[in-house]
């Protein structure tokens, strides 16, 4: 059957996986309230559009952090794209370039980034790539990775701020996942060795005592513009703009850390608000329909980013199936803004959209 949905990606991917690490991918912290209210909560948000607008071409077109990229809509940084399909990471960075979006590319990938960013730079030349960075504990470490992510090319560093530990993932435990011998290696954790090479992978470590001073330090280590993952208060987010990042991401990590944490779109009003278009605002989770994305610019989103979908097409398709998932948001994206009566994603604003606690939609 053709897949005509992100969804259908979904069911051919667990198709396809080994049990195990679908649950890897598919699964979140303890009970997964977060994992489900991430997608679940677009359904209670209604879209009342405007028509007679004359909306025929539409430009979906956003820049970036300095990147024009084709559609508002990125991929968010995802470890062991190899588990999913031998086209690895590679294969999903050449689909995104080839979209003309940009790829956060994982420091816990399975293939290197200079690879990663070369196959992206050979589907299209001006590909943009970041770099997302667990801030090691041995800081001196952490300033090679983050040498080593400059040096292959990318253009901002993504510094993931949800976790300070590892969240509670019980499907992992259970199925033993991450004591799989030789299964993960990071291959963006390799020891720099003193001929300039790569020497054994080290094991990703987590900061546990992560702060604003941490960020201080990072100033010191990149030229390159931070941008903060993993912000989900409006003070945060404030705090965040004060202290002179780049950009945002607003994002719960799928619901793979704290779980019961709201849903992605409930929180970026607050934090759309706190930021007040100082920077631009890239919202993670639960992304499955082209309503979905319209809904998180109507709420002050810059652009959105999609995790899981970007396995699922990956893991039925390789490189293919990454594009086709891409394509199909973008068609849905491209559908909900004629049926909304905007022309260009800057004319997707609040007034198409409308909260509604279950009790009210249930009378309208
Ligand atoms: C399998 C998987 C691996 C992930 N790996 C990383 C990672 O290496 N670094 C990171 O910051 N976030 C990671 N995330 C979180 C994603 O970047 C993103 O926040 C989340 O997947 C968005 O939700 P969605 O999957 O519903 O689109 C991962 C998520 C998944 C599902
Ligand atoms: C100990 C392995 C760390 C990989 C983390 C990848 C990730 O962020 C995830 O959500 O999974």
């Amino acid at each position: 059957m053709t897949p005509l949905a992100l969804r259908d990606f979904e069911a051919e991917a667990r198709r396809r996986l080994d049990p195990a690490i679908w649950d890897y991918y598919a699964g979140g912290a303890d009970d997964e309230v977060t994992v489900r209210a991430n997608t679940s909560a677009y359904a209670r948000i209604g879209l009342v559009p405007r028509v007679l607008r004359g909306a025929f071409h539409r430009q979906l077109a956003v820049d970036v952090l300095g990147h024009r990229l084709s559609m508002p809509i990125l991929a968010a940084p995802t470890a062991f794209h190899l588990l999913a399909h031998p086209d690895g990471e590679k294969g999903s960075a050449r689909a995104v370039a080839a979209a003309g979006s940009l790829s956060i590319i994982s420091m816990a990938a399975t293939t290197a980034v200079e690879e990663i960013t070369a196959a992206g730079r050979s589907a299209n030349p001006d590909a943009a790539f970041w770099f997302q960075l667990y801030l090691q504990p041995d800081l001196a470490y952490s300033q090679a990775v983050i040498e080593r992510a400059e040096a292959a090319g990318c253009s901002a560093l993504v510094v993931t701020v949800d976790s300070p530990v590892y969240g509670n993932r019980e499907r992992d435990r259970r199925n033993g996942f991450l004591d799989l011998p030789g299964l993960l290696v990071a291959e963006n954790t390799r020891e720099p060795l003193p001929t300039g090479e790569w020497g054994n992978p080290r094991s990703i470590g987590f900061t546990g005592d992560l702060s604003w001073d941490h960020l201080a330090w990072l100033r010191t280590a990149t030229s390159l513009p931070v941008v903060l993952k993993g912000i989900t208060h409006p003070e945060d987010a404030r705090l965040a703009v004060e202290n002179g990042v780049a950009a945002i991401v607003v994002s719960n990590h799928g619901g793979r850390q704290l779980d019961t944490v709201p849903a992605t779109i409930d929180l970026l009003p607050a934090i759309a608000e706190a930021v007040d278009g100082r920077v631009p605002v890239v919202l993670d989770g639960g992304i499955r329909r082209g309503t979905d994305v319209l809904k998180a610019l109507a709420f002050g989103a810059t652009a959105v980013a999609l995790g899981r979908p970007i396995i699922w097409g990956l893991a039925a398709g390789g490189e293919q199936g990454v594009g086709d998932v891409l394509s199909i948001l973008r068609t849905e994206l491209d559908r909900a803004m004629a049926l909304c009566g905007c022309s260009s994603v800057l004319e997707v604003s609040r007034e198409l959209v409308r909260p509604a606690p279950e009790e009210s939609w249930s009378r309208l």
